[in-house]
């Protein structure tokens, strides 16, 4: 008997392109939402978009957050609450995004993601990602109601940010492939929609490499494009294993060791070049997804993260102890081995 059933939810309206964060209200009447807003968002954004934000409604409340923890989460929840909010509107960076996407699965309210960097993934996602002491938790979470990714801010962002979200797409080449061979080897659940879109994701942004370049609308017009529809596949398959195998492992363990050293999409691209080369060898495509990241001006080695090379090798021989997840880093990488990918890859 086919018994098989599954729930996909997605955002219902996703703006994107030139000044868009103008119709930012327009977006929520169309959503019939009700209530006072409550507006998410941490220093930098604030300082960038705050206003444009407000202005555009009466009597709106307001936080700025620090950082993404649980403990964050609940100071969002307290003050909602006592704001007698009716909806949030998250207008940051990933780590702002995840934290309002948490707290409106918890408050049972809607959210609405206003991207201001075009560095993760997470903009579109149902999955918040949380740190917690010596782990990280992928929790489930209802993804925004309605995105209003405004590339004329994106692109006024620091390219490095641009740069991380082009490698934090780059690295679905390797979560797929990590996605698979859990697939084979541990019988995990794999959907090949979603498999096949966050690749084809990867390919199309490696496509257009040409078209990233600094001073340019049309790169934050590319990758976020890009980042919307990696979270769709994330979205599709429930997990966010389309998009994160070992690379991710590798890049939460550095936010361990050296919180705030690089960027999350910068951790996950060098993760990726060694975690490539792990799955196919010397000769194997590693050589081209160091090249694509090369192309669209993110780094490829330790040096150029900022990250010495005993610390990139604690996180590759540590990484698979930080969630419950199969990738080929299998039961761990020994020493030794991590040390010959780091340096036939160059990344060390
Ligand atoms: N849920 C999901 O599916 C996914 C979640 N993620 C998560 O997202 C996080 C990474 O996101 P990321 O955006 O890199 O990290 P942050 O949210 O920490 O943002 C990075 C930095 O950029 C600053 N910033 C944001 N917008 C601008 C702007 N327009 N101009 C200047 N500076 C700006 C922030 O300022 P300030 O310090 O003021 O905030 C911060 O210092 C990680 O925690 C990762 O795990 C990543 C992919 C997918
Ligand atoms: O960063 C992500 C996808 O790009 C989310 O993955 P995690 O579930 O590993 O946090
Ligand atoms: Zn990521």
């Amino acid at each position: 008997m086919f018994e098989k059933s599954s729930w996909i939810q997605l955002p219902r309206n996703v703006l994107l392109g030139h000044d868009v964060l103008d119709e930012l209200a327009d977006a929520v009447d169309e959503l019939y939402l009700s209530g006072r807003p409550f507006l998410v968002t941490s220093p930098t954004p604030d300082r960038i978009a705050g206003g444009a934000v407000r202005d555009q409604f009466e009597d709106p409340a307001s936080l700025t957050i620090e950082k993404a923890s649980f403990e964050t989460v609940e100071r969002v929840v307290d003050a909602a609450e006592a704001a007698d909010a009716g909806y949030l509107i998250a207008l940051g960076g990933g780590k702002v995004i995840d934290t309002a996407k948490m707290a409106s699965d918890r408050l049972e309210c809607g959210f609405v993601s206003v991207p201001t960097a075009a560095s993760h993934d997470g903009i579109v996602s149902g999955r918040s990602s949380i740190p917690e002491g010596d782990t990280r938790h992928s929790v489930a979470a209802d993804p925004p109601l309605a995105v209003v990714a405004d590339t004329t801010l994106l692109a006024e962002a620091p390219w490095e940010l641009t740069t991380a979200g082009c490698a934090d797409i780059i690295s679905n080449y390797t979560a797929v492939k990590d996605w698979q061979l859990a697939h084979r080897l541990k019988n995990v659940e794999y959907s090949e929609y979603a498999g096949a879109l966050s690749q084809m994701t990867a390919e199309m942004l490696v496509d257009n490499a040409e078209s990233i370049k600094p001073g340019l609308e049309e790169s934050s017009w590319v990758v976020a494009k890009a980042l919307v529809s990696s979270g769709v596949a994330m979205s599709i398959a429930g997990s966010s294993r389309p998009a994160s195998g070992a690379e991710h492992l590798f890049s939460h363990q550095l936010d361990r060791l050296v919180p705030g050293r690089a960027l999350h999409g910068h951790q996950v691209g060098v993760g990726s070049i060694v975690t490539e080369y792990l799955h196919s060898g010397e000769d194997g495509e590693w050589r081209d997804i160091r090249d694509a990241l090369d192309e669209v001006g993110a780094p490829t080695t330790a040096d150029q993260l900022g990250i010495d090379d005993e610390t990139i090798l604690e996180a590759l021989t540590t990484a698979h102890t930080i969630r419950d997840r199969y990738t080929i880093l299998g039961d761990g990488v020994s020493e030794d081995a991590a040390r010959e990918a780091a340096r036939f890859t160059g990344v060390i």
